[in-house]
């Protein structure tokens, strides 16, 4: 089975001239989100139209007031409308009150659960997806996208809903009150719409650019939080800043731009209803002189459409913020549209017995998905089950990346790895990660505490487990830290050294006893008294294991039982060169002496005679 790597997705895409976008695909297909909190929004909208409703009534029930006790000086009959008025008056307020707290616990609802599902798809994507997409355009999609989300379902998708009925209804009884007046007002609104609806598709660009440029923001200031050594070492604070003050000013211009164009539409939908309404006054005083209109109906009329007012202006803002929406909802769907290549099977197939852990590669290629040539090809390697082989070759020649195919951080472009005699793209990835172990050269500990860190992988490790791969890192210093296993480290925490943190996460490699141990260069780190120390209780752990370890020093190299030398990377990429022991390969192959020569004086005392000798018994393969 043959999987497709993840479609590697520029992190700034071309923003599509879509036709469709004005009707707001990308926001409708958040439907699945909103689903669990129809209820609520519902009876939020019914709460919004009534209040809207108690609103249209207020100005009936002035204009009764005029025409009936103060045209009739009848003071009996005003106390009863006045009381009327006020109650109206706390109906529209308690109704305004439901709206706002129960739309936002809506709101907020959509919110979580669109950045969990975000940040769950997130976790699938294979290392692949994380490689091609810069970190920043990420974190701003799940902070600020996704709060863009949140005000269009908290604020813009029920005005524009009352807004709209508001309009309806409204122009309606202005309509019955003074036809012509009324319909003045509908048929002004048809280029106000045209106008909209033009602006907006502009202002659909300008935010995705704006969004995409807050992306790039982001990942500057995560990479120089993350290198803020090096920064401060070369004392590059200067060029550092002049980057981020360059991308900082590309998003004002960006936000300048779509304020302008903001400003326009607000301009253009403040003045067509205050033309209008100058219209109707017009209109209006010249029918009530001429005695064609009731004065009571005339300020009816106008207080209406007063109400009307705000309704138009703020279209204009509430179009605005749901362009941002939808163009922030694109982008939230281009991560959860990606596939995750590497996923757990349709069939499942079981690897059988826990403890064997035999590891072959098939006839293994591999090329990056953004490189053109290939890092690997034709690997063939069978370890054991117990057995252990050390991956070494010259620097950049590929030992990194065949590591990371065990627990299919990638997968093989071309032949399989199999795991007890099983391709692993047939296991079940729980499966497959709980029987490989990892511990890389760049060691990662999260925000947590140190037993977090530890149980990663087995989350039920008992304390005897726990302090048995402590012993086997050397890693109980961790005991002395103040609150011992329970201090936080890595970010925000306490810092460990370079070396502190490798034998942490040895430590969390072993914990469980995987059936593969897969340690990439794990020892780089340590210093000779502890690299010795470390060495000598991984030798009975990997007694019990199959270990594949990537190695630079001979110190390491002496915990394999057979070690195999990569090519330098040809136009194919770099293939098996030598497979032997350390001893064989010292003896007969020079390409093996040359590797290790500078880091040792193991190399100077191998007998140079013997190696020549022994050089025709060696098994070698070359491309
Ligand atoms: N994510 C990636 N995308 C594209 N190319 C990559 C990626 N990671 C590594 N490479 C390239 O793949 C090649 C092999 O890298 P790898 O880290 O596997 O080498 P290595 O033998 O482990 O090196 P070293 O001994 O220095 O640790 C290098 O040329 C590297 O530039």
């Amino acid at each position: 089975m043959e999987s497709t790597p993840a479609v590697p997705v520029p992190s700034k895409p071309k923003i599509p001239d879509d036709p469709g976008r004005g009707a707001f695909i990308s926001l409708r297909r958040l439907t699945p989100f909103i689903r669990p909190y129809r209820g609520q929004m519902v009876l939020m909208t019914l709460a919004a139209l009534g209040a809207t409703l108690v609103g249209v009534a207020v100005p009936l029930l002035t204009k009764n007031l005029i025409d009936g006790p103060i045209a009739h000086h009848d003071k009996a009959a005003l106390w009863p409308l006045g009381g009327l008025v006020l109650l109206f008056g706390i109906v529209e307020a308690t109704l305004f009150w439901l709206r706002r707290w129960f739309l936002q616990r809506a709101a907020l609802g959509i919110e979580t659960d669109i950045r969990n599902a975000f940040y769950r798809h997130l976790q699938k994507l294979p290392v692949a997806f994380h490689d091609s997409w810069q970190s920043g355009q990420l974190v701003s999609r799940v902070s600020g996208d996704i709060s863009s989300i949140r005000r269009f379902f908290g604020f813009a998708l029920i005005f524009l809903v009352v807004n709209s009925a508001t309009f309806l209804l409204v122009g309606g009884a202005l309509v019955v009150i003074h036809p012509v007046m009324g319909l003045i007002i509908y048929a002004a609104s048809v280029p106000l719409i045209v106008y909209g609806r033009v602006v907006d598709r502009r202002y659909h660009r300008q935010s995705r650019a704006a969004q995409d440029q807050a992306g790039d923001v982001a990942t500057l200031v995560e990479e120089s939080a993350l290198g803020i050594r090096a920064i401060k070492a070369f004392g590059r604070q200067g060029l550092v800043f002049g980057r981020f003050d360059d991308r900082a000013r590309q998003l004002r211009t960006l936000e300048l731009r779509k304020i302008r164009t903001l400003s326009e539409l607000w301009a253009v939908f403040a003045l067509q209803p205050q033309t209008v309404l100058s219209l109707c006054v017009l209109i209006g005083a010249y029918a009530v002189s001429s005695g064609a209109l009731s004065l009571g109906t005339l300020v009816a009329f106008i207080s209406l459409y007063l109400t009307l007012l705000w309704p138009i202006e703020s279209m204009a803002w509430l179009m605005a913020q749901s362009q941002e929406a939808n163009s922030a909802a694109e982008r939230i769907w281009e991560v959860l549209d990606t596939v995750p290549a590497i996923a757990d099977p349709e069939d499942t197939r079981n690897a059988g017995d826990d403890r064997r852990g035999e590891l072959v590669f098939e006839n293994v290629g591999f090329r990056y998905p953004n490189s053109a040539k290939p890092i690997v090809s034709g690997f063939d390697l069978r370890v054991a089950p117990g057995e252990t082989v050390a991956l070494v070759g010259p620097t950049g020649c590929g030992k990194t990346t065949l590591t990371a195919l065990v627990p299919r951080l990638y997968d093989p472009t071309e032949g399989r790895v199999l795991v007890d005699g099983v391709d692993i793209r047939e296991l079940p990835l729980t499966e497959l990660r709980r029987k490989v172990a990892c511990a890389f050269e760049d060691p990662t500990l999260f925000s947590a505490s140190v037993r977090e860190n530890l149980t990663m992988g087995v989350p039920d490790a008992t304390g005897e487990q726990i302090d048995e791969a402590l012993a086997v890192a050397q890693a109980e210093f961790v005991h002395d830290l103040p609150w011992g296993l329970d201090t936080r480290v890595g970010e925000q925490g306490l810092t460990l050294s370079g070396g502190q943190r490798q034998r942490v996460a040895l430590a969390r490699a072993v914990l469980g006893r995987p059936s593969i141990l897969v340690l990439d260069d794990p020892l780089s780190a340590l210093d000779i008294h502890t690299e010795g120390k470390v060495e000598q209780a991984l030798h009975s752990v990997l007694r019990g294991t199959t270990g594949l370890v990537v190695a630079h020093r001979p110190s390491t190299v002496l915990l394999a039982d057979r070690v195999v030398l990569l090519s330098p990377a040809g136009p194919d990429g770099a293939t098996i060169a030598a497979v032997g022991t350390h001893q064989e390969l010292l003896r007969t192959c020079p390409a093996y002496r040359d590797i290790l020569s500078q880091t040792s004086d193991l190399v100077d005392a191998a007998d140079e005679a013997e190696a020549e000798a022994a050089e025709g018994e060696l098994v070698e393969v070359t491309r």
